[in-house]
């Protein structure tokens, strides 16, 4: 049995001021999803506005992945993180300050893009300061304690708005990222013997071989679809469609709506380390662990929209659960990322990777409320039970398309690795 390496001076304490930014990303992006009401009354808008604040959030994460990855490669996570807070410290005080609806979406489209220079940063830094066979509890300790902040965010930011009102509420929340900038300037460097690592200088030719390069690694496109393929059904689930999935969906009430979404982050948050145990012991069978998550999903959502009439409610915490566990496994898709690509190209295929958990969601949130609307008499919200039967089925399209990439792209890389070493397997259960 291998023994674990001792960790480089510093590594615990540049990880944990890298967390609490990345804490506090998710806190910013999950703040307004408490202050729904009061963002209406101060703005005058509807729902379908308030969502499109979430929407375009969603939108510039993603988009920004690509380039924020390149940007990574070539500055150093000391950097990137740097702006990314200041960022995010700016935006959210606009949006604070913001008195018209424009005004106030063009600061989301901000904090959009602060946050997407978090969360790779974060993982760059734990792929250079950590020993590997460390690497994958502290990538999963990492995406738990940022779903932490979706959670936090919730308690003291309905308490501020009650007792002090939007602009001192959002303002404190702003202000808490001036204290990490400074911690993050202090603390973190980019690697144990260097404050400021750089890449090569970026041209057209050299972010296009970047790109090209790492796409090209059957590693990046397995990360790629793995995240893509775990992930969307929890994030569409807490973000926007679980409460009233489960309210008029499944007819239960708002309490126990509330219960079961929580039982949800609960099962993310206790999957993470149970599943970097696994990859950790047996990093051949990544995939195998990806593919029947993926398939026990697709089970239990078909039980509960095959069930007539309202599921059960020992169904639906079955449901939630399973479905909450696709979170944390969508982190070993940066695992494959992390094992096939060379570390100076990690940030262009970490954030191809990331893109994929984000563009589906995208796609399942815009195309349930599609359905709902074309299964829903008038043109109210009043959506019956029926019409969340096919607006959740939309999900079977991605997971069939993710299942599919996943499996073709798993035999393609065990068979590359078997070519290059016919002992890839046992050398690789050894590492673990
Ligand atoms: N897969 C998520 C994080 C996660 C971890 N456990 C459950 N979800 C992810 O990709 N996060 C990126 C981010 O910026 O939050």
């Amino acid at each position: 049995m291998s023994t674990l390496a001792p960790l480089p001076s510093g590594a615990l304490r540049i990880w944990l001021v890298g967390l609490a930014v990345y804490f506090l990303a998710v806190f910013h992006r999950s703040s307004l999803a408490v202050a729904g009401l009061d963002a209406s009354e101060r703005f005058g808008i509807s729902a379908s506005q308030l969502s499109s604040f979430v929407m375009l959030q969603l939108v510039v994460y993603a988009g920004m992945q690509i380039p924020v990855g390149l940007l990574l490669d070539r500055f150093g996570a000391r950097r990137i993180l740097t702006i990314g807070t200041v960022v995010l410290i700016a935006s959210q005080s606009a949006f604070a300050l913001a008195e018209t609806y424009p005004v106030a979406l063009t600061a989301r489209v901000f904090v959009g893009l602060g946050d997407a220079m978090t969360f790779v940063c974060v993982l760059r830094l734990v792929n250079t300061w950590f020993p590997p066979r460390r690497i994958p509890l502290v990538t999963q300790l990492t995406g738990v304690t940022g779903q932490l902040g979706a959670i936090v965010a919730a308690v003291p930011m309905t308490w501020s708005l009650n007792a002090v009102g939007w602009t001192p509420t959002y303002l404190a929340a702003a202000g808490l990222g001036v204290v990490l900038l400074v911690l993050l300037i202090v603390v973190v460097h980019d690697a144990p013997d260097q404050r400021r690592v750089l890449g090569p200088r970026m041209s057209w030719p050299v972010v296009r071989s970047s790109l090209s390069e790492s796409w090209r690694h059957l590693g990046t496109r397995l990360g790629f679809w793995t995240h893509f393929t775990t992930q969307f059904s929890a994030t569409t689930l807490g973000l926007l469609w679980g409460y009233p999935f489960l309210v008029r969906g499944e007819g239960r009430t708002s309490a126990e709506a509330g219960v079961l979404l929580t039982v949800l982050v609960v099962a993310v948050m206790a999957a993470g380390p149970l599943l970097a145990l696994f990859i950790t012991r047996h990093p051949w069978h990544r995939s195998d662990l990806v593919l029947s998550i993926i398939a026990a999903i697709v089970a239990v959502w078909t039980v509960v929209l095959a069930w007539p009439g309202p599921a059960p409610l020992w169904l639906l915490v079955v449901l939630v659960v399973v479905v909450g566990v696709g979170g944390p496994a969508s982190m070993i898709g940066f695992d494959f990322g992390r094992s096939f690509n060379p570390a100076h190209r990690l940030g262009t295929a970490t954030g191809i990777i990331n893109q994929g958990g984000f563009i589906a969601t995208l796609l399942v949130v815009i195309a349930i409320g599609a359905v709902l609307d074309w299964r829903t008499p008038g043109s109210g919200s009043a959506y019956p039970p029926e019409a969340f039967v096919w607006a959740m089925s939309v999900q079977y399209v991605l997971w069939t398309l993710g299942m599919l990439q996943i499996w073709r792209l798993r035999r393609r890389t065990r068979a590359h690795l078997l070519a290059e070493d016919p002992t890839a397997r046992e050398r690789m259960r050894d590492l673990g």
